[in-house]
């Protein structure tokens, strides 16, 4: 572990990237050792398995015993494993592929995207620090608005590799139409017009892509890649790494790990849909782990309500028998108020419940 002299030169020098930290293969600094209850340890193996739903049988005029499964997935685990989502593996790879090739640039070709704007989450580093007492994750990321359009900062997306920016549009594109129907089936299983969700998001929606970067690590048992935490988002996609699995979710008060799919798409719910829904839909718990041997990528969407938007639980689900749970919040407070907790690993929705 670091001794405290050593922490104080690297506060004053400015921080290291994990990847840095990674490669002197040195045990982590104390910043990033989690308090002996809170750390990592390996689940027993779980009672039950992550599901997986067919979007392409969802949407045919048959799709009801697809609809269930949906039904369930949301309301127990608020996750679930998409195929059917018509995005072919090689397109994926090449997705993935583009996230491994801008983290194994060498790191002055990095620093090129680091954004110098205080108070601003976009581009490439590690952990953002929110609080002072923060336990870090050991994960870099590359952070970029991509929708809408004109909300890009293209000074912050990777030159290199050089087809980076097009596999990140097409990315974007093909996504959002996945999201758009897996919204619209979201909004019938709970009765609310089918366009609800989608036109709350519409041409203003926020859209992130965030390309995580889990170097090796030499002490998996005392740190986490990503600490447990909930998505701030309406709904979110991750792509997970081909091979290397690192994702755990809490079921029922057990971690279960998401296994690898180089086919799927794990979309997973974040804290506006658990309040849009009134509660109905879960935004669940999910932690990343690290690995001794391997490193590991992640690139994930996330879709929210634009900041200036008021978030509430869509009238049509409150009523006598199931009254109001959350408060009506403009989004970009909800968010604030987010990312403090996310810091201090406690979760933002308490502060809206009613
Ligand atoms: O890396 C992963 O598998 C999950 C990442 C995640 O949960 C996040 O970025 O919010
Ligand atoms: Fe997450």
């Amino acid at each position: 572990m670091m001794a405290e002299g050593e922490e104080k030169k690297e506060r004053e020098l400015g921080r290291k990237l994990v990847q840095e930290l990674s490669e002197t293969g040195q045990e982590p600094p104390i910043r990033y050792i989690q308090r002996a209850e809170d750390r990592p340890i390996a689940p027993p193996p779980p009672s039950s398995t992550v599901p997986v739903v067919d979007l392409h049988r969802l949407l045919q005029t048959d799709g009801q015993d697809e609809a269930a499964k949906l039904r369930s997935a949301l309301e127990s685990w608020g996750l679930f494993q998409a195929i059917g989502h018509e995005m072919s593996v090689s397109f994926l790879d090449e997705v993935r592929n583009a996230a491994r090739e801008f983290f194994q640039l060498p790191m002055e070709a990095k620093q090129k995207y680091k954004c110098l704007t205080k108070g601003k989450l976009e581009g490439y580093e590690s952990d953002p620090i929110a609080s002072e007492d923060q336990i870090l994750d050991w994960c870099d990321r590359l952070y970029l608005m991509v929708q809408p359009e004109n909300g890009r900062n293209l000074a912050l997306w990777p030159a290199n590799p050089h087809s980076f920016r097009e596999i990140l549009h097409e990315y974007t594109m093909k996504s959002r139409k996945v999201a758009d129907k897996v919204l619209m089936a979201m909004a019938k299983l709970l009765d609310v017009n089918e366009e609800y969700f989608t036109h709350q998001l519409g041409d203003t929606a926020a859209v992130y892509a965030r390309f995580n970067y889990y170097p090796c690590c030499s002490r998996p048992d005392l740190v986490f890649g990503l600490k447990p935490h909930t998505d701030g988002s309406m709904i979110t996609f991750v792509l997970l790494d081909k091979d290397v699995e690192g994702l755990q979710v809490l079921k029922d008060d057990e971690w279960v790990r998401v296994p690898p799919n180089p086919h799927a798409l794990l979309v997973n719910l974040g804290d506006q849909m658990e309040i849009m829904s009134n509660g109905i839909f879960k935004s669940p718990v999910h932690r990343v782990v690290t690995n001794s041997e391997k490193e590991r990528i992640s690139v994930v969407m996330f879709y929210a309500l634009e900041p200036e938007k008021e978030l509430e639980p869509a009238e049509r689900l409150v009523d006598e028998m199931r009254p109001r749970l959350y408060r009506k919040v403009k989004t970009k407070d909800y968010l604030e108020v987010f990312f403090q907790s996310f810091s201090q690993g406690k979760r933002a929705i308490d502060w809206v419940k009613i």
